[in-house]
């Protein structure tokens, strides 16, 4: 028999085993705080000095609310609510645009949520995160901050930002704490100007010599 009948099925639109198709590594760091912590924020920074690219979980569940996915609507009610949405169309989501990327080097933003998230990731794509990026800042600075971020988000009021504090306390968290565990996490003060939190962030990316 010859070796194309006998290979394993690969589906080209994944990453398994920590690879892309073309065989090459994946680098992923997880990018976690709470909501408005400035994840989004310091992302950008990190693109520009760094080259990696910047997976925001939540920006890519909003694309495929307005690309009239038939999954929607039930986005859409869950980010209105605060929750999580099932891992299963995360992870899909996250898996195809590190395949379409021609970058191996990734900031997953916003993911893992909780410890379905955690463990769905790791088991569909096979990768595990070079460490964790963790922003941690007070309620009363991360609600300031969604106050006045301005971009329309149906999530950024009073009643939607309790729900999300609440979510994150205790889905969170305790993925930090996973990780952490794991000595994987890098926590940074975010309740500093933008400027001095990326000072730090800078020195967490900068290989020491
Ligand atoms: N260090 C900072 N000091 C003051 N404002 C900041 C700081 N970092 C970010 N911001 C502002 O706070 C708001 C929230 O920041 P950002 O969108 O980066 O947070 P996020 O963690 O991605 O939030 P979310 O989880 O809701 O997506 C934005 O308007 C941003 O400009
Ligand atoms: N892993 C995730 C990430 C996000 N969500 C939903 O999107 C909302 C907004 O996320 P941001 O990171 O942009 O703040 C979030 O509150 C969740 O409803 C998710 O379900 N899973
Ligand atoms: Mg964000």
């Amino acid at each position: 028999m010859g070796s194309e009948v006998d290979a394993p099925a690969v589906d080209s639109t994944k990453v398994v085993n920590g690879c892309l198709s073309n065989d090459k590594k994946v680098t992923v760091v997880f990018v976690l705080g709470g909501p408005g912590s400035g994840k989004g924020t310091q992302c950008a920074n990190i693109v520009k000095y760094f080259g990696f690219t910047h997976l925001s979980a939540g920006d890519l569940l909003r694309a495929e609310i307005k690309s009239g996915s038939e999954n929607g609507t039930m986005i859409q009610n869950m980010i209105k609510e605060g929750k999580i949405v099932p891992s299963e169309v995360t992870v899909k989501l996250l898996q195809r645009a590190m395949q379409e990327s021609r970058n191996n080097k990734f900031l997953i933003d916003g993911f893992p949520r909780n410890e379905e998230n955690r463990a769905a990731f790791e088991k569909v794509t096979g990768i595990k995160p070079e460490f964790v990026l963790f922003f941690n800042c007070s309620e009363e600075e991360m609600e300031k901050r969604l106050l006045s971020r301005n971009e329309g988000r149906v999530d950024d009021n009073n009643e939607t930002i309790r729900k999300r504090f609440k979510v994150f306390v205790e889905s969170s968290i305790p993925v930090i704490e996973y990780y952490d565990a794991k000595s994987k996490v890098r926590k940074v003060d975010a309740g500093k100007s933008i400027d001095e939190v990326f000072e730090a962030v800078k020195s967490i990316f900068t290989p020491a010599n």
